[in-house]
């Protein structure tokens, strides 16, 4: 059975797509059979792993509203042992839509077990926010990876966040862990991210992974050529820390 980890901070901007997207690539790296599944309506893993949003018949909004399986929306993506579940702007509808109807917070993780026995991980990319969408992540899913920005106001919200588990510990998901919090885009030359790098620990002691993500270009380069960091620059330093959280992900089993 396959570990699913919901990569969640309705915080925008602070590097959960760039750990999807690298974090499963690397895992496929590895040897790991991963499915990668985009519950954004920006659909930025899904562009980013170098799925043309124009060649995507199926979506996640399918299997959220029309109840497609799984199966027949999972396309394979170029990453040897790396599928993808799609996303596309169809899915900004889903969140309402979904509002009225049945079982409408278990709809993803229905939807996953199906599929579950295919795959060794399963990562799931959040939108920026605490609504549906990422509630069905967090139900479900076994574990939640949080990455954190290494900057000024890194644990505003976090509380809201945490606050969100706890919810749906409580009332959907009893399972649900904390898998860990990932410090991203380290500036090392400023002082700054050392005190947040810090704050963070003090915060969360042992959920914090060794592996912290320096700012590199390299990553922020790849999606506009729908590469994984693995596969657009294998020597970047970018490509070695993710592929270190690839292995201390597998590690922490
Ligand atoms: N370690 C890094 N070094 C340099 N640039 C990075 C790094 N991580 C992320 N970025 C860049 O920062 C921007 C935001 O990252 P990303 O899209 O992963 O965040 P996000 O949390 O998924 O955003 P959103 O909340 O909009 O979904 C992107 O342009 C990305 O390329
Ligand atoms: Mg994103």
């Amino acid at each position: 059975m396959g570990k699913i980890i919901a990569v969640a901070n309705q915080k925008g901007g602070v590097g959960k797509t760039t750990t999807s997207v690298n974090l499963g690539a690397c895992l496929a790296y590895i040897g790991k059979r991963v499915l990668l599944v985009d519950v954004d309506p920006q659909g930025n893993a899904t562009s980013g792993i170098g799925i043309e949003k124009a060649d995507v018949e199926h979506c996640i909004y399918d299997i959220l509203v029309d109840d497609v399986a799984a199966k027949d929306v999972i396309k394979p993506t170029a990453v040897e042992n790396l599928d993808i579940i799609p996303a596309t702007i169809q899915l900004a509808g889903a969140e309402i839509e979904l509002v009225p109807t049945i079982s409408r917070e278990v709809r993803l993780k229905r939807a996953l077990e199906a599929v579950k026995d295919n795959y060794d991980y399963m990562v799931i990319d959040c939108p920026p926010s605490l609504g549906l969408l990422t509630i069905n992540a967090l139900t479900a899913s076994d574990a939640v990876l949080i990455p954190v920005q290494c900057e000024y106001y890194a644990l505003e919200g976090l509380s809201q966040l945490l606050n969100t588990v706890r919810l749906v510990q409580k009332h959907l998901n009893t399972d649900l862990t904390i898998e860990g919090v990932l410090l991203t885009m380290l500036d090392a030359r400023t002082n700054l991210g050392i005190q947040v790098i810090d704050e963070v620990k003090k915060y969360f002691q042992d959920k914090v992974y060794k592996t912290i993500i320096p700012r590199n270009i390299r990553l922020s380069e790849a999606p506009s050529h729908g590469q994984p960091i693995i596969i657009y620059d294998p020597r970047s330093r970018g490509a070695e820390v993710y592929l270190d959280l690839a292995k201390e992900v597998v590690v922490n089993g």
